[in-house]
């Protein structure tokens, strides 16, 4: 990446403050872009999921990870929770998508109350194994709540077969204006299909382990038992590990990443698979170099720029992102590393200019928090808007539930130490509700910056990328006007 001109910026930036001028260009389609990552973790899109809990649960982990994201378990949840998590994501197909079932006997309030777990707009009816009816909300409205399923539900169904081909499904979706059709394995459902799923088959290849299986990552705080909490993340058959804390540049992670690294190389021994470790926060040259040489292979850039953080406000310390990922990044490659960017994205643009700034891979919270999938209970408020509750990781309420197990004078004293809000409003986009509808629109703009620059691989957009700083006007400049000024 270059700064226009050569103007080297004389203090540090944040990705508000800068802007991309476009190259020549030999990159004829956006679509030929390759997005895979350049951390060897093996996603096929720029995108982390980032281990929050209001966020990071199953479904989240398996939708993104269908598309070549991945998503990272927070560590404050139990092993056999995390067991089970990654479990059901490595069952997950890796194009049908995870239908929301209800039996034939529950009432219309079960249905509504799982709708709202994923984008599909609708069930599918069991009756035992057989899939015999479709509901959406549309078949729930002005009945009582607890009409049997079956006197509302769609039952003259179409399916289709695990075999037939997406075009052919693609096609009888729109021609007959389908929400989804069930996929049949024999009589048994196999999956879901969806008109924009089929669609993003086509256009994404999901993030896959050496057995075809969906990926997912888990947390590793650095207190207690490193070395064991990360075998059994391990064992449990976890993705990449990512050891987290919020400032990374400490002793306790200097000494546990070594316990963290020794477990993976065992696994690795024995299973012939070593998997990649994360660490972090960190924002200096200084901290990337450290974590490295103590065994992280990816460094977690970012203090303070998360939109759950409170930690600049009560301390003021971090750095402002975008120069944070700049030094890391440099720092890290000069050592074979790469690094993530972590918090503060807001917009597609902020993916792209990451990217230009040299992160391998981009970590979102909050934004994906206001999505179906998200881990939290859909909510709606006086005027009807739907949002989900979001959280901070270091809030109080993250804390107290992180440290139950303690005493309560423990606790107490780690409650003290707040830097994150246990409060927020996270609301779903009228037209892009589901992550997959985020990650759409983050992926075009992404794959249309890397036109712009010239490349066509992050590699290659780091390398052409030119940026130069603007003022608030010429940010203000770039936004949309939704009414007249
Ligand atoms: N990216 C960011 O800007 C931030 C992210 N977070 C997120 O919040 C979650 C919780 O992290 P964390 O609070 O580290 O909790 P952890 O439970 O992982 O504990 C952190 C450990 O580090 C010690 N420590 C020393 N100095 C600090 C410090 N300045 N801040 C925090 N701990 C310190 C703590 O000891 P003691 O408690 O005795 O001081 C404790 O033993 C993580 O997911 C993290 O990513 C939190 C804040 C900032
Ligand atoms: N200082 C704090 N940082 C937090 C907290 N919870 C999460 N985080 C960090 O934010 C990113 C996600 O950023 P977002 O802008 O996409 O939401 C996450 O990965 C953590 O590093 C917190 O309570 N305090
Ligand atoms: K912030």
């Amino acid at each position: 990446m270059k700064f226009l001109n050569g103007l080297e910026p004389t203090h540090d930036l944040t990705y508000n403050d800068i802007f991309m001028v476009p190259s020549r260009s030999a990159v004829v389609s956006r679509s030929g872009v390759d997005l895979l990552t350049p951390d060897s973790v093996g996603t096929t899109i720029p995108l982390v999921v980032s281990n929050m809990t209001a966020v990071a649960g199953k479904r989240m982990a398996e939708t993104v990870a269908r598309r070549g994201g991945i998503t990272i378990l927070p560590q404050d949840i139990s092993l056999s929770a995390i067991q089970d998590m990654v479990a059901r994501v490595k069952g997950a197909h890796t194009v049908f998508e995870t239908p929301i079932i209800v039996d034939v006997n529950d009432s219309v309030s079960t249905a509504l109350a799982l709708l709202g777990k994923r984008s599909h707009g609708a069930a599918v009816v069991l009756d035992g194994h057989r899939p015999v009816g479709i509901i959406a909300e549309k078949d729930c409205l002005e009945v009582d709540r607890f009409t049997p399923i079956h006197q509302v539900m769609t039952s003259e169904i179409i399916t289709v077969d695990k075999s037939a081909d997406l075009d052919s499904v693609f096609e009888t979706l729109s021609t007959r204006h389908l929400p989804m059709v069930p996929v049949l394995d024999g009589e048994h459902l196999a999956g879901v299909l969806t008109r924009k799923g089929v669609l993003r088959s086509g256009l994404y290849s999901p993030a896959v382990d050496p057995q075809g299986r969906l990926m997912v990552g888990a947390a590793v705080g650095i207190n207690g038992d490193v070395k064991t909490k990360t075998r059994e993340l391990l064992d449990a058959g976890v993705d990449v590990i990512v050891l987290d804390t919020a400032h990374g540049h400490q002793e306790k992670m200097i000494e546990a990443l070594p316990l963290a690294a020794a477990a993976r190389d065992e696994f690795a021994a024995q299973t012939g698979r070593r998997i990649q470790i994360a660490a972090g926060n960190v924002v200096s040259a200084a901290g990337t170099r450290d974590l490295i040489a103590a065994g992280a292979d990816i460094i977690k850039v970012g203090v303070g720029p998360g939109a759950m953080c409170t930690t600049r406000m009560m301390t003021g310390v971090g750095r402002p992102q975008f120069s944070a990922v700049l030094e890391c990044s440099q720092a890290a490659r000069e050592l074979g590393a790469e690094v993530w960017a972590d918090g503060g994205v807001k917009y597609p643009r902020d993916v792209a200019l990451a990217l230009a700034a040299g992160a391998a891979s981009v970590m979102i919270g909050s934004w994906f928090a206001g999505t179906y999938e998200s881990a939290g209970d859909l909510a709606s408020d006086g005027e009807g808007r739907l949002f989900k509750e979001s959280f901070g990781m270091a809030s109080a309420r993250a804390v107290n539930q992180r440290t139950r197990h303690q005493s309560a004078f423990e606790r107490a004293r780690a409650a003290l130490f707040e830097e994150g809000i246990s409060h927020s409003r996270m609301y779903l986009h009228p037209q892009r509700p589901g992550v997959e509808d985020l990650v759409d629109s983050i992926i075009s703009g992404v794959r249309s910056a890397f036109s712009y620059a010239g490349a066509d691989s992050i590699t290659e957009f780091r390398e052409r990328a030119i940026v130069g700083v603007q003022s608030a006007a010429g940010y203000e400049e770039g936004r949309p006007r939704e009414t007249s000024w």
